[in-house]
This record gives C-alpha cells, sequence and structure tokens, in this order.
C-alpha cells in the first residue's frame, strides 16, 4: 500500500458526542442471503453499506438475484430511510464468478447456497481467503452430496458444481476454528432436500452469539430449527426443510464497531451515546457494556440509546473473549493505555482471521513501546508508556481501529492502509474526526 499514513488524531479535550453506527455486518450479511433463499421478495433496511455487504450482495446478484438500492420513506418509522430491495432469483443460476475478498461471511455462507444453483460457481478472493479455514464448509457440503474442485488445497479458489438442490441430512465436523462453518451449514439448510443436521465433534466453537443469531434470523424467517441453547442436545444443530418468508427487517447498528467510539469515552473521560442501540440482541458487540464497565467506565439507555462514560482512568481486566473475538483487537488498545496488566483468552482463533491479530497486535503496539506478549490462546498486556510511529494493519479493519484508540492518547501514531476499516465501516475517518470535534463546534 503506497498511500500516506492517516495521522491518528490526538485527543485534546474530553469526548462529549453522539455517534451513530452503521447497520451489524453480520446482520446485514444473514438478511441478504436469507431473502435471497426466500420464497418472495423482502427488505433489508438500514443495511449496512461495506465492501464485505457489497460482496455479499454481488455474489448473490451474480446467481441472479435481484438486489435493488432504494430510499423509501413511506413506512415512516424506522422503516423508513435506506433499503435494499430484494428478489429472489426463480432459478439461482451458474455459472458465475464470485469475489469473496476477505469477508468470511462471504467465503463460509455463500457456498452453501451455489450448490443450490444451476451449474458451475467458481469463487475466489484476497490472498487471505487462501489462508483462512474453510473445510469446515467444503467438507461438509460435500458429504452432504455436493461436488466441489478445490484443486486438493481445501479452500480457495474453488469450484462449486451446483446441480440445483442438494440432498442434505446429517453432517459432522470440527467448528473449533470458526462459528462461521455451523452458519453457513444452517442458513442454506432449510432448502436442502432434508434440511441440515450440524453435529459439532471439533472443542469448544468461538464466537457462539453469532450461531444464535443465525438461529433467531432463520426462525423470523419461518424455519424451524432445533438448538443446544432450547434444551437441544449439546453441539448439535438442526433445520428442517421447508420455504422462508421474505421479510421486512431493520438491521441494528454494529455493535462490534461502536468498541473504538466507546474506547473514546473510556480513554479521554469523556461521554460517547451510540444511537438505537438494541435493547435485546443476539449481537457479540453487546457486551462492550460489561467488559468497559469492568474497565472503568459506565453506561446507561438513555432515549437516544446507549450512554458510555469515562473517567480518563482505565483499569487492566482479566477477560476471557471466546464470545466476543471480534473485540478484541480495540479492547488490546483499550488495555496498553490502562493502568495495571490485562490478559486476555480464549482467542486463540484470531489467529486465522483477517490477519493473524494476536501477532499483529503484539508486534505493533510493542512498535510504540508497548510490553504485549503472545499467550497460548490470547494476550497478555502490561501498560508502558508508548511514542509514536507507524502501524501496520495488515488488511484489517479492526488492527485500523484499534489504532485509532491508541492515537488518542499517543501522539504521532501513524496507520498504515486506514482504508481497510472499508470492510465494516467505510466512512471511519471522518466520522472519527466528528467524535473529535468539540461539542461547540458542531452545533
Ligand atoms: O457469523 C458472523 O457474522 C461472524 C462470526 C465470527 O466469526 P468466527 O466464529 O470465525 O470468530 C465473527 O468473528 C465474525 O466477525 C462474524
Ligand atoms: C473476524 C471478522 O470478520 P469475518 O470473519 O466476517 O471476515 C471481524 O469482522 O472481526
Amino acid at each position: 500500500m503506497t498511500e500516506t499514513p492517516w495521522p491518528a488524531p490526538v485527543a485534546t479535550a474530553a469526548v462529549d458526542a453522539v455517534v451513530t453506527v452503521p447497520g451489524s455486518k453480520s446482520v446485514t450479511n444473514r438478511a441478504l442471503l436469507l431473502a435471497a433463499l426466500a420464497a418472495e421478495p423482502g427488505w433489508v433496511r438500514r443495511p449496512l453499506r461495506s465492501r464485505d455487504s457489497q460482496l455479499m450482495a454481488d455474489g448473490l446478484r451474480a446467481l441472479g438475484v435481484t438486489i435493488e438500492e432504494q430510499v423509501n420513506n413511506s413506512t415512516g418509522g424506522t422503516g423508513g430511510g435506506e433499503a435494499w430491495r430484494v428478489i429472489p432469483a426463480t432459478r439461482l443460476a451458474g455459472p458465475a464468478n464470485i469475489d469473496v475478498g476477505n469477508a468470511g461471511t462471504v467465503m463460509r455462507f455463500l457456498p452453501p447456497l451455489a450448490v443450490l444453483a444451476d451449474g458451475p460457481v467458481h469463487f475466489d478472493g484476497d490472498p487471505r481467503s487462501h489462508e483462512r479455514p474453510q473445510h469446515g464448509v467444503i467438507d461438509s457440503l460435500r458429504a452432504l452430496g455436493a461436488r466441489i474442485e478445490d484443486g486438493g488445497r481445501g479452500g480457495f479458489p474453488l469450484t462449486v458444481h451446483g446441480t440445483g438442490a442438494l440432498d442434505g441430512g446429517t453432517v459432522e465436523l470440527d467448528a473449533s476454528a470458526s462459528s462461521q462453518f455451523v452458519s453457513a451449514l444452517l442458513l442454506s439448510g432449510a432448502r436442502y432436500n432434508q434440511g441440515v443436521e450440524v453435529r459439532n465433534t471439533g472443542g469448544s466453537i468461538p464466537s457462539l452469539p453469532h450461531i444464535r443469531m443465525t438461529v433467531d434470523m432463520l426462525r423470523l424467517a419461518g424455519a424451524q430449527v432445533d438448538a443446544p441453547e432450547d434444551g437441544g442436545e449439546p453441539g448439535v444443530w438442526r433445520v428442517s426443510p421447508g420455504a422462508l418468508r421474505g421479510r421486512d427487517l431493520v438491521v441494528e447498528p454494529d455493535l462490534s464497531n461502536a468498541a473504538p467510539f466507546f474506547a473514546a469515552a473510556l480513554v479521554t473521560g469523556g461521554r460517547v451515546t451510540v444511537r438505537d442501540w438494541p435493547k435485546h440482541t443476539t449481537q457479540a458487540g453487546d457486551q462492550l457494556r460489561e467488559i468497559y464497565s469492568r474497565m472503568g467506565g459506565s453506561c446507561r439507555f438513555t432515549d437516544e440509546g446507549l450512554e458510555f462514560t469515562g473517567t480518563g482512568r482505565i483499569q487492566g481486566i482479566e477477560a476471557d473473549l471466546h464470545d466476543v473475538g471480534e473485540l478484541a483487537p480495540v479492547i488490546a488498545a483499550v488495555a496498553a493505555l490502562a493502568d495495571s496488566e490485562s490478559v486476555l483468552s480464549g482467542i486463540a482463533h484470531l489467529r486465522l482471521h483477517e490477519t493473524d491479530r494476536l501477532a499483529a497486535l503484539a508486534k505493533e503496539i510493542n512498535e510504540l513501546g508497548g510490553d504485549v506478549t503472545e499467550t497460548a490462546d490470547g494476550l497478555r498486556i502490561r501498560p508502558r508508556p508508548l511514542h509514536g510511529g507507524l502501524f501496520h494493519t495488515y488488511e484489517d479493519h479492526r488492527l485500523a481501529t484499534a489504532a485509532a484508540v491508541l492515537g488518542l492518547a499517543v501522539p504521532g501514531v501513524l496507520v498504515e492502509n486506514v482504508a481497510t476499516t472499508a470492510k465494516t465501516l467505510p466512512d471511519f475517518p471522518a466520522m472519527w474526526a466528528d467524535l473529535l470535534e468539540p461539542a461547540a463546534a458542531r452545533d
């Protein structure tokens, strides 16, 4: 990347801001896929418009789904504003080429749908897509009757030879590398002849709230789903075969992307409200309320959303982030500015995310003078006075937002390729500048 690094702004005063965080990546991409598989058209309102959701939309379009971008205010309230109208294809069609980028949701969720297409569907993506684990999806689809060519690599590039239908049935897989393996099979499973039963034979599955989100969204689309959380067999999920309803769905704000904004309240001793924070949600990011409170902040619901207030003093934490790995990079940045040590555990799987997040965080924070060591399943962070320098982001949106948080308190942090935030938060630099603008200047 040859672009000039972005100088992360230093906070010169306590922040005091109200922020609108764009829609959830996880909800948007599930909603698009379920709408594409439905028996009738549907709406996805307030969608995230970012690289990952654009890749999902384009992938579905390549198979014949119509996705129209519309502004529709007719329903008023939360139903108005930007929306995607999704019109399912009469027949999902190959041949098609699909770019998965570095989007886990696209690389895992679309091949199980492509088996339902009539014809070959070729998938490829960013170089990192060749390294991220995909076996849980490919091997499972093969066991369920699909033909997939992957040149013996077990991942991308690959071709799914869709035949218009899949038998489906029971499959065993090791989902300890990613919850997305399970979500992927469940999301398309209602459209398989026998539905799908997914049995995890591996260790503990990370990011479980994301599977809960899959189950909830499937049920709202009319699918019958059995899940362990509802008294089902542990480690087993079942989706019965059946048609899905087209829905009118409003996407919640992306709570994981609220992490850097609330962090600004903690770091500067200020106050940040994220608008429209849902009272009930399956998003993993909701756990920020508890985690940041343990680090010294406090939060309350207001008429506008969720307000977080910091004191400027941050306590280190011991936290198992197995369920909420998405939050780890920004929490690590906050921990590096704390007044005591932190140990973040349960996140070995982050080594296979957008980049090896554990190695990248340790290296980059240490280059600024920090003391971060990798443990077997996480990070130990001992706060030390930090200095400015170039922070590499490894094409990882969450590394870039973590660097911005450090830059609030450390003059001279230069963020390489801040544009990588476009994966889930396209306007991040402008949003960050607005956050730091004194309240008086905004009025
Ligand atoms: O299903 C999803 O929407 C996601 C699941 C999680 O993946 P892993 O289970 O691979 O951690 C999460 O980290 C990712 O950002 C989004
Ligand atoms: C891990 C992440 O993304 P994905 O797996 O969806 O690419 C993330 O957004 O932190």
